[in-house]
Order: C-alpha cells, then sequence, then structure tokens
C-alpha cells in the first residue's frame, strides 16, 4: 500500500529511510531544519550504499519543509527519526499537527522512545521500530549506508505498518523489547568509537577496543538476564555469544566477524558525528540505560559508567572526538 509518510526529523536515518520510501512510489515529506530544506530543494537526495547501489532522488519526488503544519497535514504514516533527547517534542509536535488516525513509528535507538511517544500522543497508534544499519550524511544531500542489518517494525496486535522501499528488508517482530535489546548491545560500541576517532572498520581491528565494548555488553547481558529479557540477535552470530567473540585474537576475530555485520570502510557511529558536529549525544539512552537499570537491580556498571563519563567530559570539550587511545580507557576500568 501506498502511504504519505512524514519524516519526522530528517537527518541521516530520516533521509535515507524517508528517500527509499519515495523511491517505492509512497508521497514522502520531510520535516527538516532549514539548511536541510535549502538542500534538498536545491540538489534531492542521493542514496549510496556498502552494496555500491547509488539512488538519486530528484527534489520533485520528495517534499521537504522546516514547518510542522505542513509536515504533518495529510500523513498517513509518520516515522520519528529525531534523537532521542528530542522525542517528546517531535511527539508535542505531531500531536498539534498530525490526524489522529496517522499510525507513529520510531525508528530510534535507545529502549523507550516508543513508550515516551505513548506517553505525548495518548489514544494515538505507537509502533517501536529499529534501524540495524548505519548512515553518515556527506554534505550536499548525499546519505552513505555503512553497515548490513534489516529495519523491524512491532507488530501491535496482528498490525504491522510496512511500507514499499526497495534496497529495505523490512520486518515485523512482536517483541521490540527483545529487539531493542539486541541492538543497544551494538550500540555500547557508539560510545568507543565516538571516542577513538576512527572509523568502524578500524576501531574493531584493534582488540583492546573490542575488550572494552565486550566488558560493556557483559554488564548489559547480566542486566538483561536479571529481568527476563532474551535479547534479539542482528545477526547470525547470537548476540550473547559477542562478548566471547570480541575478546578472540585478531586472526580468529576476522574469521569469525565475516558471519556477523557487513561493515564498509567508512562507516562510523552516530555518537562519532554528534561529537563532530558538537551536538548533545544519545550517551543517556545507551550507556546511561545499563546504568539506570543495572542501579535498580543492584547490578554493578562500571565499564559502561567510564565510558559514559568519557564522552561527557568529550561533549564539554565540544572539541569532537578526542581521539583517545583505548589504554587510556582501559586503565581507567582496572
Ligand atoms: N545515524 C545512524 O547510523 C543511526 C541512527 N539511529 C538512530 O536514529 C535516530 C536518528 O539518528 P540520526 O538520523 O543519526 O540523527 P540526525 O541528527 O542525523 O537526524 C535528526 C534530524 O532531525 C532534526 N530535527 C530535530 N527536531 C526537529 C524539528 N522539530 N523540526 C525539524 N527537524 C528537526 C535534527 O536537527 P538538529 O540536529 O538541529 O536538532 C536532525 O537534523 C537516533 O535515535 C539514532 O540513534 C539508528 C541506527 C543508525
Ligand atoms: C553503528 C550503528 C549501526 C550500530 O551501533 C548505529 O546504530 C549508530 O551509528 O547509531
Amino acid at each position: 500500500m501506498d502511504h504519505r509518510i512524514t519524516i519526522a526529523g530528517a537527518g541521516s536515518i530520516g533521509c535515507f529511510v524517508g528517500g527509499l520510501a519515495a523511491l517505492g512510489g509512497n508521497r514522502v515529506t520531510l520535516l527538516g531544519r532549514p539548511t536541510l530544506v535549502d538542500t534538498v530543494a536545491t540538489k534531492g537526495l542521493t542514496l549510496t550504499s556498502f552494496e555500491g547501489c547509488s539512488e538519486a532522488i530528484s527534489s520533485s519526488d520528495v517534499a521537504v519543509t522546516a514547518d510542522p503544519q505542513a509536515a504533518f497535514a495529510d500523513a498517513s504514516l509518520i516515522l520519528v527519526t529525531v534523537k532521542s533527547g528530542q522525542t517528546e517534542e517531535m511527539g508535542r509536535l505531531i500531536a498539534t499537527h498530525a490526524p489522529e488516525t496517522a499510525v507513529v513509528v520510531s525508528l530510534q535507538n535507545g529502549l523507550d522512545n516508543a513508550a515516551r511517544l505513548r506517553a505525548v500522543l495518548p489514544g494515538r497508534r505507537i509502533h517501536a521500530g529499529m534501524v540495524s544499519f548505519n548512515v553518515l550524511g556527506r554534505g550536499d544531500g548525499v546519505f552513505h549506508r555503512g553497515t548490513s542489518g534489516p529495519v523491524v517494525i512491532e507488530d501491535v496486535g496482528g498490525e504491522c505498518p510496512l511500507f514499499v522501499a526497495p534496497h529495505l528488508d523490512l520486518v515485523c517482530h512482536p517483541r521490540m523489547d527483545e529487539v531493542l535489546a539486541g541492538k543497544l548491545l551494538y550500540n555500547l560500541n557508539n560510545a568507543l568509537n565516538a571516542l577513538s576517532g576512527l572509523t568502524l572498520a578500524e576501531q574493531l581491528a584493534d582488540r583492546r577496543w573490542r575488550k572494552l565494548f565486550a566488558a560493556a555488553q557483559d554488564e548489559a547481558l547480566a542486566v538483561f538476564r536479571a529481568e527476563g529479557l532474551a535479547p534479539w540477535s542482528m545477526s547470525k552470530i547470537p548476540v550473547t555469544r559477542m562478548p566471547r567473540m570480541l575478546r578472540l585474537p585478531n586472526f580468529l576475530f576476522r574469521q569469525v566477524a565475516k558471519r556477523g555485520v557487513r561493515i564498509d570502510r567508512t562507516a562510523r557511529s552516530s555518537m562519532w558525528e554528534d561529537l563532530e558536529r558538537r551536538r548533545p549525544t544519545e550517551i543517556g539512552d545507551l550507556q546511561g540505560a545499563i546504568i539506570r537499570r543495572g542501579e535498580k537491580l543492584g547490578i554493578a556498571t562500571p565499564v559502561n559508567r567510564v565510558i559514559a563519563d568519557a564522552i561527557r567530559a568529550a561533549e564539554q570539550a565540544g572539541a569532537g572526538s578526542p581521539g583517545l587511545s583505548p589504554d587510556v580507557l582501559l586503565s581507567r576500568v582496572s
């Protein structure tokens, strides 16, 4: 079915998913900041991918505006793609401007963005969602996908708002708490990648960074286990086995990693981009979620705390990625 889709917060994920949805025949409107509006209105979008594909979407095939009233007026499906810190604000814009019948899907990282939307949009149809792949903006309306994986949308009582979008693998799942817990386990590396200043491929090639990532995952897995939550695996490698895999020596890790998420040479975490652009990061919704849940359960999370503190220091310094050595963090956790 063709939808009238509004992208609520057009940045990396919003432009990529929205652009492909436009290519799939949906009527798409991007709600974005004025600079993005100017760029897309003049240059359209160019979407490239680690698989080598490249799609151009002309400005006549996708509407773009900074005006929430115009963006939401006749939406049938709203994809929320703002950072977690802006969820409530975007929810309130939806409450004011969007038809009651519009279905809302959160395509954000973190565990509870759909719940936050439900709190500001009572009575509306809200679905959690999860984008497993990475997208970075390259300027001039170009957005590049650097890793593999599906988009997962919550099946609520047999209803799941799928839409046509070439190149996207869209799937439904009834247990988004498990899917989002599985994604959070990957996202625990966002901060490490941002602190390293390296590409994901360079950073994960270094066993010292992988040991930090594994230790952060161990803490999160202990929290999820205590909560009775079984995290979903995004790749053929069961997510519960990832800490062991990450600790392998380089030559073995390289072999096993071939079965996991595919990563191209340019990909970096969205948190790296946040630091570089001097924007607040989502650390409170990633490491922070594990720290808070651990506190409630009496489970210690010292590694995630060290990582979160380092990100907060980098945010305050406002100088982009600090380009830390993993040894600095390892000395703080041991
Ligand atoms: N990038 C990635 O690879 C991935 C990201 N995600 C998740 O997806 C979500 C979105 O991330 P990402 O796409 O990177 O974020 P971006 O910051 O690139 O995109 C969000 C955009 O929305 C804009 N925005 C916020 N509020 C408004 C508003 N009221 N009106 C118009 N524009 C607005 C923001 O502008 P401004 O910055 O000025 O506020 C920003 O440009 C996050 O939760 C992230 O964790 C998930 C998987 C991968
Ligand atoms: C890198 C990736 C795909 C997984 O951690 C991500 O979600 C992000 O950059 O925010």
